[in-house]
């Protein structure tokens, strides 16, 4: 995985797609300059998610783009997922790194400043920070760390960091600026009425920000 994926990361949430297909959308996200995208189905079947993670995966190999499952290791492996992403509550990481091996992504969520030291001892791909802000797409959400934790975390974390939760056009500057690589959401893109526009925007905010700090 490179680093760069981590800048616009598409999370879904079909209950939140306003009845539009999973697959209209991810393409029409993609197009707009999401770099990554994670399924992620808190109230499907075993059968639903694996049949919504098959219906989507040509889309996501047509434009390179990696295919992250959540949570659900069972299905990562069925489908050939680039990765798999996994909470504290979830597999622990080096159980899933055994069957996975080191050729998948693996993204761990971090919901402390501790858990973000203790991430440093395990070679994750990439962390969540989670949640940066509050929001109302989880409910069993930790407090949020806010622009602080995020500094904080990048400041010493060895690995790439995303943060997630309530992020929008309006707060995803000062995330970057924080430090992040990049951006993780799901309703700022799901449950827009032009997901394509919508990444566009996103995406333009941070090469904006990224750019002018390579100058
Ligand atoms: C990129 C990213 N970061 C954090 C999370 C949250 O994972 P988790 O804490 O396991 O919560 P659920 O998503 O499983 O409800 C994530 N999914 N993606
Ligand atoms: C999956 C997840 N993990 C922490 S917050 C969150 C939901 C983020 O959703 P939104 O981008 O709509 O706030
Ligand atoms: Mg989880």
């Amino acid at each position: 995985m490179r680093k760069e994926d981590l800048k616009l990361y598409l999370v879904t949430d079909s209950d939140l797609a306003n009845g539009k297909p999973l697959a209209e959308i991810i393409e029409a996200a993609i197009k707009g300059g999401v770099s990554m995208v994670q399924i992620r189905e808190k109230n499907s079947t075993t059968r639903e998610f694996y049949e919504l993670v098959m219906s989507v995966k040509h889309i996501l190999k047509v434009y390179n783009v990696p295919l992250i499952v959540n949570d659900r290791l069972d299905i990562a492996l069925a489908v050939d997922a680039d990765g798999l992403h996994i909470g504290q509550s979830d597999l622990p990481y080096k159980e899933a790194r055994k069957i996975l091996g080191f050729d998948k992504i693996i993204g761990l969520s971090v919901e402390s400043i501790e858990q973000a030291r203790e991430a440093n001892d395990l070679d994750v791909d990439y962390i969540g920070l989670s949640p940066v802000f509050s929001t109302q797409t989880k409910s069993d959400i930790a407090k949020p760390l806010g622009l602080d934790g995020i500094k904080e975390i990048a400041s010493f974390s060895k690995h790439p960091c995303v943060a997630i939760g309530g992020i929008n056009k309006n707060n995803l500057g000062s995330i970057i600026e924080a430090g992040a690589d990049g951006v993780a959401l799901v309703s700022a893109i799901i449950s827009q009425e032009y997901p394509e526009k919508a990444a566009r925007e996103l995406k333009k905010i941070i090469d904006s920000i990224m750019n002018e700090h390579i100058e």
